[in-house]
């Protein structure tokens, strides 16, 4: 997984090739995560002076067609690159027409270099295939990656030869490219890379674009335009430190370039200087504001809008005041997707469901050692109940969506997919961390401290300011969240996301007192309960509705021996009990939950209502800590209502909403929409009203906190929000 995501770290959006500048500068990225070991390599580092090869037979790289092997044919190419080792050894060639790709060879054997048995043998250093290295290559195939990138691909090292520069075939050929570039080179303005950059950036290929302003700049150190371009790129890339130099660069040139002013304002928003984004945002209204030429109304208008937003994310900030209507909103319309030219998904806003507010921290929390479990958040006062303790947007999020592409989600069965799209969302979040740090190494240090956790190696001493990517994928697979909630939203979008400070919450699988929110890729922390002073703050990675089994694995992959009252219990147990309750549950998803809902056999209720009373037998020592029977028990009162006795479908989800409502369990939320069905199927519709604002409670309480004052208020508001959030609750919303 980690050397995909290095591989990915190539990664542009378009599948288009590349400049020969761009691979090479990838191709150096790429040597972070090289092996560097010393491997003997042992094939066809014998030339092949005698080699003939029909000249007619040569093919070029533009001739290479994907997915196709061109058997009869060969590439002449040379050696650009230094070679690296990542998975396969690594170079990129041209060919004489001056096209470049990237090369990845197979099957080259390693040996330990102090093995001397084999005579005719290189080790990877410079010596190996140096560049300017002449190689013909058979049997070659090309492929797009993942990522989009093309690349040649060479199985077995008998189609590779190296060719010595006397061969009549290389002497016959004139390389084009030395001179072609500096000619090119040479003809070009700083206007002309302005003008290509200006391309690149409206094709949306943000990197290339950087790529040509900054040829430019190197022209034309003092080019205003230049660096205000660029720094509209970086701001595109998220890269916001970048963007302010370049902002501010153009400023000291030209100290009234108004889009300067105005980008170096929304990277200051962007780095969480509001006060000073908002002092820069003033003076720039200012300047403007007795100004009638037209030409810059459009800069003054989104000069206002920025300010009243830089003004907005400032009190968030400050004082953790959101309004929690216009950020749903932004969240239902950012995450709308559409099709693209080719009937792709692509979303409606660029950056997809990635929201701009500010982060929020509750000055009564803290983070502390934890005894045995390295550091957590702690309570530094009493904390009153529903209590809005953080608001933190996502170092990085990745959404299913973005990695498996319509055709995909569309074509493989839901587990399968499931499975598939998180291994390509962690490949991928690893990839954009890698290569955000690459972009903005002050990211390294607060993203390297959550890897100080209990289960990894303290001896092992990490350089702060180093990229490495292996470093980066235990911290994702320790830190990383799930963007789901815990009961579907509208758009809600699955997917993975690292969040710095919520990293610190430790886990309890029934003892939480704190509650998640995702918006996008906000996420918003409150207290469940009242929290007394010196309590540490703990949050579930996985609660009691999943078993023993699927829980306790799972932890510990992350070096978790939960010591939780629940864990404590089962560990306690003899066999015999938990053999036979896995066998109770394995029967009930197996041979009940399967058939009983599109089926009126009354033997499988009867089935049922007997493996939920052994289960219950099991622990009645301690009903408190019983959960496993809550899905069954619910699961019996769909089939109870599928035949019509809705009496006795209510009181079993009535019975377990009273015994479980405090424990914060996700399938509580849809027991309570079950109940309020049943209620409106029973016609007793105050009822139905009272269990309905039970559901819209809980439903918001993560996100808007609790009756505060005024109950009516809070309650229309609370239903309108619902609403956007389950718009199931707006039809209900009619019924009552
Ligand atoms: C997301 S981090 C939480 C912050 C972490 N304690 C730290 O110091 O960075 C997850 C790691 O915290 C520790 N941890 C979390 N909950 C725990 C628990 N209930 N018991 C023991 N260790 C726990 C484990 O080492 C786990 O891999």
């Amino acid at each position: 997984m980690m050397q995909n995501a290095a591989l990915r770290l190539t990664v542009s959006n378009t599948s288009k090739r590349k400049s020969r500048e761009r691979l090479i500068e990838e191709h150096k990225n790429l040597e972070y995560f090289s092996d560097n070991n010393k491997y003997i390599i042992v094939h066809t580092t014998r030339s092949q002076p005698n080699l003939n090869l029909n000249f007619q037979l040569r093919m070029s790289i533009a001739n290479l067609q994907i997915d196709h092997i061109p058997t009869e044919k060969f590439l002449l190419c040379r050696v650009i690159t230094r070679f690296i080792k990542i998975s396969a050894l690594l170079t990129l060639v041209e060919d004489p027409e001056g096209n470049v790709e990237r090369l990845a060879l197979y099957n080259w054997i390693n040996i330990p270099e102090n093995n001397d048995d084999h005579m005719n043998s290189r080790s990877i250093d410079q010596s190996f295939l140096p560049v300017g290295t002449l190689l013909v290559i058979k049997n070659l195939s090309y492929k797009v990656a993942d990522d989009n990138n093309t690349i040649i691909h060479s199985n077995n090292p008998e189609d590779v030869f190296i060719i010595d520069r006397h061969n009549k075939l290389v002497g016959n050929l004139k390389w084009s490219s030395d001179t072609l570039d500096k000619k090119e080179i040479k003809r070009k303005t700083a206007d002309d890379f302005r003008c290509r950059g200006n391309d690149y950036f409206t094709s949306k290929d943000y990197i290339a674009a950087i790529d040509e302003y900054s040829n430019g700049i190197k022209l034309e150190p003092r080019n205003v335009t230049l660096f205000a371009n660029r720094a509209e790129a970086y701001l595109r890339l998220s890269q916001f430190s970048k963007a302010l130099i370049d902002a501010e660069f153009a400023l000291m040139y030209e100290p009234g370039h108004l889009k300067a002013a105005y980008r170096k304002g929304k990277a200051l928003c962007s780095l969480k200087r509001y006060q000073e984004a908002i002092i820069t945002l003033q003076n720039l209204h200012l300047s403007m504001k007795t100004s009638t030429d037209s030409s810059i109304s459009s800069i003054k208008q989104n000069t206002e809008q920025l300010l009243k937003h830089a003004e907005i994310l400032a009190s968030e900030n400050e004082n953790g005041q959101y309004d929690y209507t216009s950020i749903i909103n932004e969240y239902c319309e950012r995450a709308k997707i559409k099709k693209d030219s080719k009937g792709n998904d692509e979303w409606v806003y660029e950056a997809g469901p990635r929201l701009d507010h500010a982060d929020f921290l509750f000055k009564g929390i803290e983070i502390r050692a934890v005894e045995g479990k390295g550091r957590g958040w702690i309570a530094k006062c009493d904390i009153p109940e529903n209590t809005l303790l953080m608001v933190s947007k996502a170092f990085s999020t990745v959404y299913s969506h973005e990695v498996l592409g319509h055709t995909m989600q569309s074509n493989i069965p839901n587990e399968k997919t499931t499975c598939i799209a998180s291994s390509l969302c962690t490949e991928e979040i690893i990839t954009r961390i890698t290569q955000k740090l690459l972009a903005e190494a002050y990211h390294c240090q607060e993203v390297y401290q959550l890897y100080d956790s209990l289960n990894l190696d303290k001896t092992d001493k990490i350089n702060k300011n180093l990229v490495n990517v292996d470093i980066i994928g235990n911290i994702v697979k320790y830190n990383s969240f799930g963007l789901e909630n815990d009961i579907e939203v509208e758009n809600d979008l699955s997917g993975i996301g690292l969040w710095i400070l919520p990293s610190y919450f430790n886990h309890s699988c029934i003892d939480k007192n704190v509650s998640l929110f995702f918006l996008g890729d906000l996420m918003f922390i409150r207290s469940l309960l009242p929290i007394s002073k010196g309590e540490e703050l703990v949050i579930s990675y996985r609660d009691a509705n999943c078993s023993y089994e699927i829980r306790s694995r799972y932890l510990k992959s992350i070096g978790i021996d939960c010591k939780c009252r629940l864990c404590e219990l089962e560990k306690s147990e003899t066999p015999e009990t938990s053999n036979r309750r896995t066998q109770l549950l394995n029967c009930f998803k197996r041979l009940i939950e399967p058939k009983i809902l599109n089926n009126n056999d009354p033997s499988l209720i009867k089935r049922l209502e007997k493996i939920i009373s052994e289960l219950r037998y099991l622990r009645k020592e301690h009903p408190d800590l019983e959960f496993d029977t809550i899905k069954l028990r619910k699961c019996l009162s769909s089939s109870y209502r599928k035949n019509g006795d809705l009496k006795g479908a209510l009181s079993i989800l009535k019975e377990v909403y009273d015994f479980y409502k405090n424990v914060h369990l996700q399938i509580i939320n849809y027991i309570i929409l079950d109940i309020v069905i049943l209620y409106i199927g029973l016609n007793q519709m105050n009822e139905a009203r009272k269990w309905f604002d039970i559901a819209v409670e809980r439903l918001v309480g993560p996100i808007l906190g609790k009756f505060k004052g005024d109950k009516v208020k809070w309650r229309k508001e609370a239903r309108q929000l619902a609403g956007k959030i389950l718009p199931l609750i707006n039809s209900f919303a009619k019924l009552i």
